[in-house]
């Protein structure tokens, strides 16, 4: 299967998902005097509750907190977004080295690790449909920059001694994901893609201006999980899951801030 290493890396992709070469690709690089500022864009409004946050799973590639978007109790709107949209998940991008991680950059600056928060469209019946539609989902990306322990992260990370394989998971609840904000909700942007496989164009990217912390215990422990499963041998760790950035092919980049 697809994943970060030099035989089934990034560059490798495109054999099994052709959209991988597509118009709408992500991540870019957000080049700051290219965006234009936008009047119209209204501000974010999250509504999230901490009741919804059921579970915490290593993916292989990632390790994903999951919520129940069953109801809208944790809604992303206002924004580029014309509609209410339902947090599913939320899970992080790193790098080998602290200088590199973040799957976005600003002016060719790099962040450690780079934090998506996925919501559907709450117009589709299912996350499976809203994928395939290019309004089908609102990605939150928040740069994390290595400082200080994050207080709300460490929850996560204590978590994550529980999940060291893939497929394992745990009970993860009463997390409010609102803690993982910035302050500053001031942000870029732009139509594009899943940075994973399938890669589908199915994304309306809201990229935070405002990095939050991590401190390099924090990230090491995102380091320590494992991408093989229990059981499966020589064990190899999750060293890295960014995706180089893709070319912006005439796409604009909207900022509310001027
Ligand atoms: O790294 S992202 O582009 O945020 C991938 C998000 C993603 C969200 C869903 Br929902 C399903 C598959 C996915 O790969
Ligand atoms: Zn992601």
């Amino acid at each position: 299967t697809w994943g970060y290493n030099k035989d089934n890396g990034p560059h490798t992709w495109y054999k099994h998902f052709p959209i991988a070469r597509g118009k709408q690709q992500s991540p870019i690089d957000i080049q700051i005097w290219n965006a234009k500022f936008d009047s119209s864009l209204k501000p974010l409004n999250f509504n999230y509750s901490a009741s919804t946050t059921r579970r915490i799973v290593n993916k292989g590639h990632s390790f994903e907190v999951e919520f129940d978007s069953s109801t809208d109790k944790s809604v992303l709107s206002g924004g580029p977004l014309t509609e209410k949209y339902k947090l599913t998940q939320l899970h992080f991008h790193w790098g080998r080295r602290d200088e590199e991680g973040s799957e976005h950059s600003i002016d060719d600056l790099k962040y450690a690790s780079e934090l998506h928060m996925v919501h559907w469209n709450t117009k589709y019946s299912t996350v499976s449909e809203s994928i395939h539609q290019p309004d089908g989902l609102a990605v939150v990306a928040i740069f994390l920059k290595v400082g200080g322990a994050h207080q709300e992260l460490e929850k996560i990370t204590h978590a994550l001694g529980s999940i060291r394989k893939k497929n394992m998971s745990t009970v993860f609840t009463n997390f409010n994901p609102a803690c993982l904000l910035p302050d500053n909700k001031d942000y870029w942007t732009y139509s594009g893609s899943l940075t994973v496989p399938p890669l589908l164009e199915c994304v309306t990217w809201i990229v935070l201006k405002e990095p939050i912390n991590i401190s390099k215990e924090q990230l090491s422990k995102f380091r320590s999980l494992y991408s093989t499963m229990e059981g499966e041998h020589p064990k190899k760790h999750i060293e890295t899951n960014c995706r180089p950035r893709q070319s912006l092919q005439g796409r604009v980049i909207r900022s509310n801030l001027i």
